[in-house]
């Protein structure tokens, strides 16, 4: 493949706040894992040439497991990632060299419920942008906590929660990872850091990472809804 978008799917992280005796990637929702509905909602797309999935070094069996039926030539081999999502990241960056993509969309498989809309707007933002990404505006009002009785409030104009997927022109963000700090929060300040020019484009509330026991059973209830 040269040319075209590649969608990379970072699973490398352990769920500590989840809790749960595998990692959350792993888990499953309504009769399928939360990574083989994350990989799926990008391989149910055209445009999209080829998905890498990034896990943690010794997950291979858990991986296969969790992708068992995805029987589609786009997708790649699992490759192991690193100590921190930035380094996973890096790491699936270097593993689609080879595949030559202009384009990469970078999605967190703890978001398993991204829409379609979603990742084709980040995907149409490319058209004229180094980078995009999905995001909402903050909503409710925020508080900066310190314990339960010392707090104050925090201006919430113009703050927005990012999400994923995080799309850039690949040679670029490639680059840009290359010399990113490891703790890097997400891909946005490792693509602004580098001097990439990123647009935010609207994101969606069904688009929610699962990180607590709580966003499971928001997850399980998602998929009862109607
Ligand atoms: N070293 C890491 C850490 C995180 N991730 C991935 O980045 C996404 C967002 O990270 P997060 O929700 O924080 O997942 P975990 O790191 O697994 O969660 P926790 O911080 O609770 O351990 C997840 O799909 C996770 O698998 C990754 O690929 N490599
Ligand atoms: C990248 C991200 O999804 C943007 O909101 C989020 O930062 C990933 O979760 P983490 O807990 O920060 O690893």
């Amino acid at each position: 493949m040269s040319g075209g978008t590649a969608a990379l799917i970072v699973a490398g992280g352990r769920g500590t706040r989840m809790g749960a005796d595998l990692p959350k990637q792993y888990l499953d929702i309504g009769g399928r894992t939360i990574l083989a509905r994350s990989v799926s909602a990008f391989l149910d797309l055209p445009d999209i040439a080829v998905v890498q999935v990034v896990i943690a070094a010794g997950d291979e069996a858990l991986c296969a497991d969790a992708l068992r039926g995805l029987n589609d030539a786009r997708l790649r081999p699992p490759v192991p990632g690193g100590a921190t999502r930035a380094l996973s990241v890096r790491a699936g960056l270097d593993a689609l060299a080879d595949a030559g993509p202009d384009h990469v969309l970078i999605h967190d498989a703890a978001r398993p419920f991204v829409p379609a809309e979603v990742i084709l707007a980040v995907l149409a933002a490319l058209g004229d942008a180094e980078g995009a990404f999905a995001a909402l505006p903050v909503v409710d009002a925020l508080w900066r906590a310190d314990g339960d009785r010392d707090y104050a409030p925090v201006p919430r104009a113009g703050l927005y929660r990012a999400q994923t997927p995080q799309g850039f022109r690949f040679d670029a963000i490639r680059a840009a990872h290359a010399r990113a700090p490891a703790d890097a929060a997400d891909d946005v300040e490792v693509a602004r850091a580098a001097g990439l020019e990123v647009r935010l484009v609207e994101g969606s509330e069904e688009n929610f990472k699962i990180t607590t026991e709580a966003d499971l059973r928001r997850a399980r209830r998602h998929l009862d809804a109607p």
